[in-house]
């Protein structure tokens, strides 16, 4: 698949979402929304009234990244409102393959995220039930943080797995990802691509999405994966 960019939405101007969504509309992918309860992670962002919200203003599919202490209690929601794809975390549900089969059965995409330091071995047999895994690059909470190198070999692990199944899954990488960044993590294995800070911290959102796009098909068309 293409490199595909998810701007977040965590770097926008909060009190204009619909606006800031405009401004990388015709650029980007996806609009990756965080949303955070302050239990799963220490922030408290925003959640379904405001998703709910978003949907009838965005023009862009909305990729809904759940940091949340209970996702199986919310994610069908998600999914059910219009999300089109809905990430919950490996290391906060306590029934995940139930609530990422509700998450299909709604109409949307079914991601499952896992922080930096979680492993990827151990899911190689769920990833049939998913369509997208998600490797967070920063410890989840915040944005504009400094990437984190050492999950690199993880989404080549990450890589390998999926291709060792012959899944369509997508793996996002989340956290950091910049000009700087989005080139390793093309090379080791990433198609979707989040930038928070990268892209809203931009004069111009919307060149910035095209030169990370650039970047990315580049890195891809010279990886070995
Ligand atoms: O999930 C997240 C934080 O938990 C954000 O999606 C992520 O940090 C994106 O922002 P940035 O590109 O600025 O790091
Ligand atoms: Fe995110």
């Amino acid at each position: 698949m293409a490199p595909q960019i998810a701007p977040s939405i965590l770097s926008a101007d909060f009190a204009r979402l619909a606006d800031e969504i405009a401004r990388i509309a015709d650029s980007a992918d996806w609009v990756h929304v965080d949303v955070m309860d302050n239990h799963f992670v220490p922030n408290l962002t925003l959640g379904l009234p405001v998703v709910r919200a978003l949907l009838e203003h965005s023009a862009l599919p909305l990729d809904c990244h759940l940091m949340i202490e209970d996702p199986d209690r919310w994610a069908p929601e998600y999914a059910e409102a219009g999300a089109k794809s809905v990430t919950i975390h490996a290391e906060a549900a306590k029934a995940p393959i139930r609530t990422l089969r509700a998450i299909r059965a709604a109409g949307a995409r079914a991601g499952l995220g896992v922080n930096p330091a979680t492993p990827v071995d151990g899911f190689e047999d769920i990833l049939g039930e998913i369509d997208m895994l998600l490797l967070m690059t920063v410890e989840p909470g915040f944005g504009g943080q400094k990437f984190l190198d050492v999950v690199l070999p993880k989404v080549r692990r990450a890589r390998e797995l999926i291709k060792g199944r012959d899944l369509p899954v997508w793996l996002q990488v989340d956290g950091g990802v910049s000009t700087e960044t989005i080139e390793r993590c093309a090379e080791a294995g990433a198609d979707v691509f989040v930038a928070g800070n990268a892209v809203y911290g931009a004069d111009d959102p919307a060149e910035a999405v095209r030169r990370l796009r650039g970047q990315a098909e580049e890195a891809t068309a010279k990886a070995d994966w």
